[in-house]
């Protein structure tokens, strides 16, 4: 069990009616791997990573996730493993005008009831994991504050903390910095890179800007035009590699 990959797929390929966006992905991901996906717009990355978390299944091949194969899974089952896989979006995907705790207390929701969720809609529960989740990203003090009276580099903060209180085996970062300017952007890739580490999640993080696949992800997955282009360690990337993945046709 130990040595199994976290995710895995298997000849896979992917269409959206006329569009092939992911053609023949064979690839295995282990438990800790911090990985970077890049490519130009349209490559795939979101498919990826869409297929990784269980809300797209393939047209073609086979996804395991956590040592089971995804499709092949009851509802309930799906449901449970899909709550061991956090997801970080570009837009933050909170709610606007709820109180930041609100926002967070939405990791639990796989796990709590109906109306364990309503009531802590009124009543705010397990004030102190989601303390400390905020503590974990930095904006302890930011608790009780309107999600909407946040900066974009704060609500992408509490996007993390829901996901720490998730408590998932795997992280998956779609563009999680292309809102928010240089300086943000840093201080995110740098925290979900720390977090990954310290709580020994996997993180996979889809990303436009390479300098920071390369400092801080062990190894980086190039798509071109739906297929792996490169799959390799960080510190072996040339930069011809690199240009040939954003220029050459395939
Ligand atoms: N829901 C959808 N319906 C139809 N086509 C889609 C859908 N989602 C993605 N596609 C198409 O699939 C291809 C791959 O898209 P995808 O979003 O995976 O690329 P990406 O590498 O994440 O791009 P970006 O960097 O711009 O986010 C594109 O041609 C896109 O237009």
């Amino acid at each position: 069990m130990q040595n199994l990959p976290i995710f895995e797929l298997k000849n896979v390929s992917h269409r959206f009616e006329k569009i092939q966006s992911l053609t023949d992905i064979n690839l295995k991901i282990k438990a800790g791997e911090q990985v970077a996906l890049v490519g130009s717009s349209g490559a795939g990355k979101s498919t990826l990573l869409s297929l990784l978390n269980g809300t797209i299944i393939p047209s073609q091949g086979e996804v395991w996730i956590l040592g089971r194969n995804f499709r092949t899974l009851r509802p309930k089952l799906r449901r449970q493993i899909q709550q061991q896989i956090g997801t970080i979006y570009q837009q933050f995907n909170l709610v606007d005008n709820l109180r930041v705790i609100h926002n967070i207390n939405a990791g639990h929701l796989g796990r709590w009831s109906f109306f364990k969720a309503a009531l802590s809609l009124i009543y705010p529960l397990e004030i102190q994991t989601a303390t400390q989740a905020l503590q974990q990203v930095g904006i302890p003090e930011k608790l009780f504050e309107r999600t909407d009276h946040l900066s974009g580099g704060q609500q992408q903060r509490v996007a993390i903390a829901r996901v720490l209180v998730q408590n998932p085996t795997a992280i998956l970062a779609d563009e999680p910095i292309s809102s928010l300017d240089p300086q943000r952007s840093f201080e995110i890739i740098d925290l979900l890179h720390q977090l990954s580490q310290h709580n020994k999640k996997t993180l996979i993080t889809s990303l436009h800007a390479i300098e920071f696949a390369r400092s801080h992800y062990q190894r980086i997955i190039g798509l071109k035009s739906g297929k792996i282009f490169f799959d390799l360690p960080a510190d072996t990337l040339t930069d011809s590699l690199i240009d040939k993945l954003y220029t050459d046709p395939i």
